[in-house]
């Protein structure tokens, strides 16, 4: 089923349209779409497919799930209004990142242990990326090494997620691992030194970190595996406890950012934040950018909508570092509004997953191929020929309900 990517087989799918018009006519000869386009269906259709702890793992929140609830709300609360009869022949997706170039303000949000979701995980989604030429965020809780999904991509862009860890000289040899492996970016996460309150595993004692599949990364480190009384292989206990221990950072502060531009030449951003003054702190740490993120509801319930807080720190940014943003995106339009509020770029988080449940690394594909679509129609038929035009102007805050 895999295809393997081609190196510059990339689209920016330019035109939209030419997908929609692929679609209609494959139906004239009776074929219809593998996935469903609409996403609460997709999601549907990989809830059948998965085991019942898994599906609630990835669909699930914190707490009650309001906040996750409201990320999807907030987008409502923003409309285009379109302009006509601009010349919309000639349109352009890609965004500039970092010195990277991409062919549309999207990249994959890291999602860990994706074996409980398909056998092949982060592989068929790297596969699906490169493919495509956007770029992936790895997490540290992968299900496959970082050296083997940097092979599975090919020479598609990638950047790596950072959970933390309290051993310093861990945290550096992850870190450095990732830069060997041609990961072009770290993205540490913020919000996630402890785990959230989720009624959904807790209720099913569900932690999938616990068991292999979210451990690649740490039992192919030498410095993790140095002091084990007994090797991984021989018994994972020690290993398990070991990284129950060192997950989360909880005594990490601002000032500790300045570890990590000694150990590595990456760009640094920062994941998680949702405060103006916050953001002010990163951007006077040196940090290359900030991905505004509640973790899509599965930290603090009750936290702001992260669409709420994304014009609050693009105001704090001021343009100094880029501000990405991810938490709720699942429509073409969704991409349009957080850019139009002053996002670079964003993530992709849940809907991806759902397609590699249904489809594995075609499904990935697929999923992102109709995002690209569907933003490029919504960007052109709202009057506009490039995502780089797009600023607040484009929209309305509507009246709350
Ligand atoms: C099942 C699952 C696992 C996740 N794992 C990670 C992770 O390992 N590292 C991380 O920084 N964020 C992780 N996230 C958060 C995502 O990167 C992203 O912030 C979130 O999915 C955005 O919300 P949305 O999917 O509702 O759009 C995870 C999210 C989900 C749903
Ligand atoms: C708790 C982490 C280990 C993984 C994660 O980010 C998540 O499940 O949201």
């Amino acid at each position: 089923m895999s295809e393997t990517p081609h190196e510059g087989d990339h689209v920016s799918p330019p035109y939209g349209s030419e997908r929609q018009f692929q679609i209609y006519m494959a139906g004239l000869q009776g074929q219809l779409p593998a996935l469903p386009l609409d996403v609460q269906e997709l999601e549907r259709r990989a809830k059948e497919r998965l085991s019942p702890e898994a599906y609630d793992y990835v669909a699930g929140g914190a707490g009650a799930e309001d906040t996750m609830q409201a990320n999807l709300a907030a987008f409502q609360r923003w409309s285009i209004v379109p302009r006509m009869l601009g010349n919309i022949a000639q349109r352009d997706l890609s965004v500039e990142l970092l010195g990277l170039r991409l062919p549309a303000p999207l990249l994959l949000a890291p999602i860990g242990v994706q074996s409980i979701i398909h056998p092949e995980a982060e592989l068929a989604v790297a596969r699906a990326a490169a493919s495509l030429g956007i770029p992936f965020i790895l997490s540290t809780v992968s299900s496959y090494t970082l050296e083997e999904v940097a092979r599975a991509a090919g020479g598609g862009p990638r950047w790596f997620q950072l959970y933390w860890p309290a051993d310093a000289e861990f945290c550096a040899s992850l870190v450095q691992r990732a830069e060997r492996a041609g990961y072009g970016a770290i993205v540490v996460t913020l919000d996630t030194r402890l785990i959230g309150w989720r009624p959904r595993d807790l209720q099913r004692a569900y932690l999938p970190f616990l068991q292999a599949q979210g451990l690649a990364n740490y039992l192919s480190d030498p410095v993790f595996r140095r002091d084990l009384p007994q090797t991984p292989e021989e018994n994972p206990f020690p290993a398990i406890q070991k990284y129950v221990s060192s997950f989360g950072h909880l005594t990490l502060q601002w000032e500790d950012l300045a570890f990590l531009r000694q150990h590595t030449q990456l760009p640094v951003l920062l994941k998680g934040i949702l405060h103006p003054d916050d953001a002010r702190r990163a951007v006077e740490c040196g940090v290359d950018g900030v991905i505004v993120s509640n973790h899509g509801g599965r930290q603090v319930a009750g936290a702001i909508a992260a669409l709420e807080a994304l014009p609050g720190v693009v105001e704090a940014v001021a343009g100094r570092i880029p501000v990405l943003f991810d938490s709720g995106i699942r429509q073409g339009a969704d991409i349009v509004k957080a850019v139009a509020l002053g996002a670079r770029a964003v993530l992709l988080g849940r809907p991806y997953i759902w397609g590699l449940a249904v489809g594995g690394e075609a499904g990935v594909r697929e999923v992102l191929q109709n995002m690209l679509a569907d933003l490029d129609l919504t960007l052109a038929l709202s009057g506009f020929v490039s995502v780089s035009s797009l600023d607040r102007s484009a929209l309305v805050k509507a009246e709350r309900a």
